[in-house]
């Protein structure tokens, strides 16, 4: 679907707003996991995308009271009121929309609930007895899902195509790459082919250095006093992981600053490093018991699609726009995305 919107854009010459696209994708993606169906009905999949950056703001956001207590009792009252409210009005918004789409299924002959095929909220009412389920409970699963995934693969699917769209020698080692592998006529990339394009991987995991897009991953609670390299944390101690500032770290890092997918393949300085959460310079999943349940699907969905959008189309830049104009400013919550739009020009190669 994705492709063929494209398609569209390409026989016309029109300029497509790949952050829209690749969002509504992932959005599909998610709402086909959590309820087997990838258009939701009544405008739902809008609400889903609205409820997930607002979540993902009011999450990220600096908590004044948890860094500055006694501050927090006499001057910032309100503004925690304000917060609490939007928290409020949001998690309203969340519970109304999860229901209706819990009581969607609930509501099917229980013959038909799909148990063995991957459609998590038959699977949750299949269980809900057995382990005791209630309705929170289950909607607290459903927002991790959802939250979770929609964000995190349509950001990173954009950084990466802003990062190589802004380099034409990027961008055609990995469309030579990509098409040396893909036999004419096959229409779609497998999985399987990606297996073949280590440069395309070595892209991948280049912006996911870069731009981790949850830069400070979740918050995490020490449950135990414990020291770490000479430095104690205290049991209860909010802990904060900055791997955004792991990434450009210069002791660990040559060329911190630049965009070289190089380093990851061949000969290259860290030809070794990988994201599962073992090597420490490199976390954009976090690492241990809390690190991402999703790893793999988010990493499978983000390879599928750079692979099929370079196996398919060139990429142009609107009319008047440079490569150096391509802005890669931040803008942050629990999940970081562009400042700016990605707008491009598809030209069909098939
Ligand atoms: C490129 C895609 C993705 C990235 C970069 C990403 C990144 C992350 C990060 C950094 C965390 C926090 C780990 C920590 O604090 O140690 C996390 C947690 C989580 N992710 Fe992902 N994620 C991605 C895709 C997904 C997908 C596809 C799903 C679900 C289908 C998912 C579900 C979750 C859940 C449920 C948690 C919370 C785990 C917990 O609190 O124990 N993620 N993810």
């Amino acid at each position: 679907m994705v492709m063929a919107k494209i398609n569209e854009a390409a026989a016309v010459g029109g300029v497509m707003d790949m952050s829209k696209l690749l969002k509504s994708f992932t959005c599909d993606i998610a709402c086909r996991i959590v309820s087997g169906e990838y258009f939701l009905k009544e405008g739902r999949r809008k609400l889903f995308q609205e409820l997930t950056s607002e979540t993902s703001h009011l999450l990220g956001g600096f908590n004044m009271e948890k860094f500055y207590p006694t501050l927090a009792r006499v001057g910032v009252g309100l503004l925690k009121k304000n917060i609490s409210a939007k928290a409020e009005r949001v998690k309203n918004r969340w519970d109304d929309l999860l229901d209706k789409v819990i009581d969607d299924h609930d509501s099917k002959d229980k013959s038909m609930l799909d148990y063995n095929c991957g459609n998590f909220i038959d699977i949750l009412l299949s269980i809900q007895m057995e382990y005791g389920l209630t309705r929170e409970h289950m909607k607290a699963l459903l927002i991790d899902v959802l939250f979770g995934s929609i964000e995190t693969m349509s950001n990173t699917l954009e950084f990466t195509l802003a990062e190589i769209v802004r380099s034409p020698r990027l961008i055609g080692k990995l469309q030579e790459e990509v098409r040396s592998i893909i036999p004419k006529g096959q229409e779609l990339v497998s999985e399987a082919d990606i297996n073949k394009m280590a440069y395309l991987r070595a892209v991948i995991k280049e912006s996911l250095r870069l731009h981790p897009v949850a830069p400070l991953l979740a918050p995490h609670l020490a449950m135990a006093d414990c020291n770490i390299d000479g430095y104690m944390v205290p049991a209860k101690t909010h802990v904060l992981i900055n791997v955004w500032a792991i990434g450009r770290d210069s002791s660990c890092w040559e060329d911190a600053e630049e965009f070289i997918p190089e380093r990851f393949i061949d000969e290259g300085s860290d030809v070794g490093v990988n994201f599962k959460g073992n090597d420490f310079q490199l976390l954009p999943f976090g690492a241990g018991r809390r690190m991402c349940p999703g790893i793999n699907l988010g990493i499978a969905t983000v390879e599928l699609m750079l692979a099929n959008l370079m196996h398919h189309f060139d990429w142009e830049l609107p009319l008047g726009v440079e490569r150096k104009d391509i802005n890669m400013t931040e803008v942050f919550g629990l999940t970081v995305c562009r400042m700016e739009k990605l707008l491009l020009v598809p030209k069909s190669c098939m």
